[in-house]
């Protein structure tokens, strides 16, 4: 097995000693390519896909997005392993679960057959842990201005945030309508590596799930109970599953939106998510309740 190592030096967690351990795991022969700008990912994982039978993606999940764009639109079908090197590490988690990733490397170099993920689209772009609108994408732009720690920008917002008003479609029909705490569209079933959001996503189901969470929920009510993955109990809460999914706000104010932890620029009042089933093969626990279907490998995409 030929394997390629992408690893991302701006990643929370990646130092040349973690990939060097990936190295010591991967059998011969493994290259690694270590990315150079934001990215860059995308096209060393889109060219390998010729020449190599695997692409292990070393960072977080901003890395593994990239990795699978790259993987998803290349002429061969190749699949990806993550290894957790992030911030969040959501992926890895809804894949693997506590899984450490030395194991789960192993396993996943042992003939593991790939399971084909679905992968969101956002205005041309290819996304694999999800999308939201709301609280989420604030907390991570006030992370962002501030240059603080995704779970202080949290703590930061909770006390100011105010819900907006909003309406979600999925496949053309109305499930939501009015003042919108948070909307998380996907995917993974985690994000910001501990919240629950999409409990009972399947990655490969070929279809989104979506969750909406109204503005009538404290803000401390909402983050305790998505941690706790128990926010489906809240009274009002919608959970629905969807090829297409539209989220708008319904004022003339911008809408806070984001995709794979990527805030988009502020000014428009609507974005369009759809599914891309089977996009893109990953290598995930053979018992993680988040997958369903598994096939073997791989070879020249179907067009
Ligand atoms: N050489 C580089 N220099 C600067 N930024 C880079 C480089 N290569 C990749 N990036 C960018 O680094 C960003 C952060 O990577 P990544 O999301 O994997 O790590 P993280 O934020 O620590 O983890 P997580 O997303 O799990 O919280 C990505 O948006 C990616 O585009």
């Amino acid at each position: 097995m030929r394997v390629l190592i992408v690893a991302n030096p701006a990643a929370g967690a990646v130092t040349p000693a973690v990939v060097w351990q990936v190295v010591r795991v991967c059998p011969a022969p493994v290259s690694v390519r270590w990315t150079g700008f934001p990215g860059e990912a995308t096209t060393i994982a889109q060219d390998a896909a010729n020449s190599v039978d695997l692409v292990v993606s070393v960072g977080g999940d901003g890395t593994a997005s990239e990795v699978a764009a790259g993987l998803a639109t290349a002429y061969r079908r190749v699949p990806m392993m993550v290894v957790p090197a992030g911030t969040a590490n959501s992926l890895y988690r809804t894949l693997w679960a506590d899984t450490p990733w030395p194991a789960a490397l192993s396993l996943a170099l042992s003939g593991l057959p790939p399971s084909w993920l679905d992968l969101a689209e956002v205005d041309g772009s290819l996304v694999i842990t999800g999308a939201s609108a709301g609280f989420s994408p604030l907390s991570i732009h006030t992370a962002k201005t501030a240059a603080i720690g995704y779970q202080d920008a949290i703590r930061d917002l909770a006390g100011r945030y105010r819900p907006y008003p909003g309406r979600v479609l999925v496949d053309g029909q109305l499930v939501h309508y009015g003042s919108t705490f948070v909307v998380n569209v996907g995917g993974s079933r985690y994000r910001g590596g501990e919240y629950a959001l999409l409990p009972h996503s399947v990655v490969d189901d070929g279809l989104l799930d979506v969750c909406v969470i109204g503005g009538e929920h404290p803000a401390p009510v909402v983050i305790s109970s998505t941690r706790a993955g128990e926010h489906l109990n809240l009274p009002g809460v919608v959970y629905t599953r969807g090829r297409e999914v539209r989220v708008e706000r319904t004022d003339d104010r911008p809408l806070w939106f984001e995709h794979d932890g990527e805030v988009a620029p502020v000014g428009r009042r609507g974005y369009t998510v759809t599914v891309r089933p089977g996009a893109v093969g990953v290598l995930a626990a053979p018992d993680a309740p988040s997958v369903t279907r598994r096939s073997e490998v791989c070879g020249r995409r179907r067009r």
